[in-house]
């Protein structure tokens, strides 16, 4: 008999009580009073030959793949392969670094951070003056590569901590590890109470976090990326409305609130990056570079909403590209160089331990000048400081010396520079200031290759 005469008998012998003849294939064996009887035919049950259209098999399919799903998503939640790959990559990599000595002051604050963590698993005291902390953080994508060296810090409540450091440093790599993007390979953090490594969901749900790349859904508004962000963060369903209203406004994106995002410019892009994460008023907010491609005004503008916040007790970790937003804003801050903090402090410190002193900056002229008038300029500049005036970069005909004695007069700054000027045809201009926090920068930063890659 073929499959389809078979499919044939069974729909006829369930829809149709048919007259008897011996012959029909649908009552060759049950024949009763010259009728063939109704069959009917669980399609709760595995299909065969007399039940083709039973539809068992599927179903047990549909559930195996319900219950497996469900697993996995329960899995990838709570990060378990994540933990796996960290462990695995533990276990071929490692954790042992090689750290470059440390300065005083980084040294200071690893030892503050690890006898607080030390105390803690006592129960011998509270984090209170530190909001969060973060202690040993290593990350290692390759038995090369380190792309964060055993950094350790504290966050007070109200405080802005910056990271600084050029491109590749780990300011990043620092983020994703601490909003769980990435397992570390070492270390851990905590905030108020709750630890990074084994309660991560409430240790997430203190944190506010500006990507370095918008992580927006283009399809929505703006409007509604702030509502979805706002209920995510457990504002009560008849605040969301004000909520999200108060941040469109502090961030000037009314005008564009019901476009969607993917239609929004790059600054109006970060704008509301930033507002995803300062809303809801999260303990502490992550911000990496949240004003890059922001124009000056708005940059002010979210400034003003940081100092604000700051004043509500709310604390930020910041990195940027920008030393004039760091002075603005930071309390605190430590250079990375090569993964590693190689300095940290309070501004005026930095400034003072690592900068003390003047910048002098001398403008060659491009043409008609020999090496050997620049040498005897250099010479002769050197000579008149003689406290201490070390030539700190030279480069596209700029000569960038550092006067180190805090104590020299404006003065005598200004008649020194001015005797060398007239006696030197090769000088044609020069500035005197004060140092900056981007020449502190610079001078660590020159420490890092401009590429560091693992690639
Ligand atoms: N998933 C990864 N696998 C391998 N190497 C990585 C990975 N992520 C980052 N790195 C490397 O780690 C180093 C630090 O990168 P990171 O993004 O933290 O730098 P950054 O300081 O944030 O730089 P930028 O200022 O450009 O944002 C870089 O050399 C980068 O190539």
């Amino acid at each position: 008999m073929r499959f389809s005469d078979l499919v044939l008998k069974n729909n006829r012998c369930k829809i149709e009580q048919i007259s008897c003849p011996q012959n029909d294939i649908c009552c060759e064996s049950v024949c009763k009073d010259g009728y063939c009887p109704l069959i009917h035919k669980s399609y709760i049950a595995f299909a065969n030959i007399d039940n083709p259209n039973a539809v068992g098999e599927q179903l047990l399919y549909m559930a195996i793949d319900t219950v497996l799903y469900f697993g996995l998503i329960m899995l990838i939640e709570h990060d378990v392969f994540k933990k796996l790959h960290g462990m695995l990559m533990r276990m071929i990599l490692g954790t042992e670094i090689e750290v470059q000595e440390l300065e005083s002051d980084v040294l200071m604050e690893k030892e503050r951070v690890n006898s607080k963590i030390r105390a803690a698993a006592l129960q011998q005291s509270s984090a209170d003056d530190d909001i969060m902390l973060v202690h040993n953080l290593i990350k290692k994508f390759k038995s090369s590569f380190v792309a964060v060296k055993d950094i350790s810090f504290g966050v007070a409540p109200g405080e802005c901590f910056g990271l600084l450091g050029i491109n590749g440093a780990g300011k990043t790599t620092t983020f994703r590890m601490l909003t769980g993007d990435e397992i570390p390979s070492s270390g851990d953090a905590v905030i108020t109470q709750y630890r990074l490594g084994n309660e991560k969901h409430k240790f997430l749900a203190q944190i506010g976090y500006c990507p370095q790349f918008d992580a927006i859904n283009e399809t929505l508004t703006g409007r509604e990326m702030l509502q979805l962000f706002a209920s995510l963060r457990g504002v009560s369903r008849a605040n969301v409305d004000n909520e999200v209203n108060k941040w469109l406004s502090l961030m000037g994106l009314q005008q564009y609130e019901n476009r969607k995002c993917g239609t929004y410019s790059g600054g109006n892009k970060r704008k509301l990056s930033t507002a995803m994460a300062l809303i809801g008023d999260p303990p502490i907010i992550f911000l990496d570079e949240p004003t890059s491609g922001v124009d000056p005004v708005a940059r002010r503008n979210l400034w003003t909403v940081l100092t604000s916040i700051q004043k509500s007790g709310q604390s930020v970790v910041l990195t940027s590209h920008s030393m004039e937003e760091c002075e603005a804003l930071c309390n605190r801050l430590a250079i990375m160089v090569g993964g590693q903090f190689v300095c940290m402090g309070g501004i005026q410190y930095l400034k003072q331990k690592y900068g003390q002193g003047f910048t002098i900056m001398v403008k060659l002229r491009v043409v008609g000048i020999s090496e050997k008038d620049v040498m005897s300029l250099k010479n002769e500049i050197e000579n008149s400081f003689n406290t201490g005036c070390i030539l700190k970069d030279e480069h596209q005909g700029l000569l960038h010396y550092h006067v180190t004695n805090p104590n020299t007069p404006w003065r005598y700054l200004f008649i020194t520079m001015e005797r060398v000027k007239q006696h030197f045809e090769v000088v044609e201009d020069y500035t005197i200031s004060e140092t900056t926090l981007e020449q502190v920068f610079l001078s660590f930063a020159k420490a890092q290759p401009p590429y560091t890659s693992v690639n």
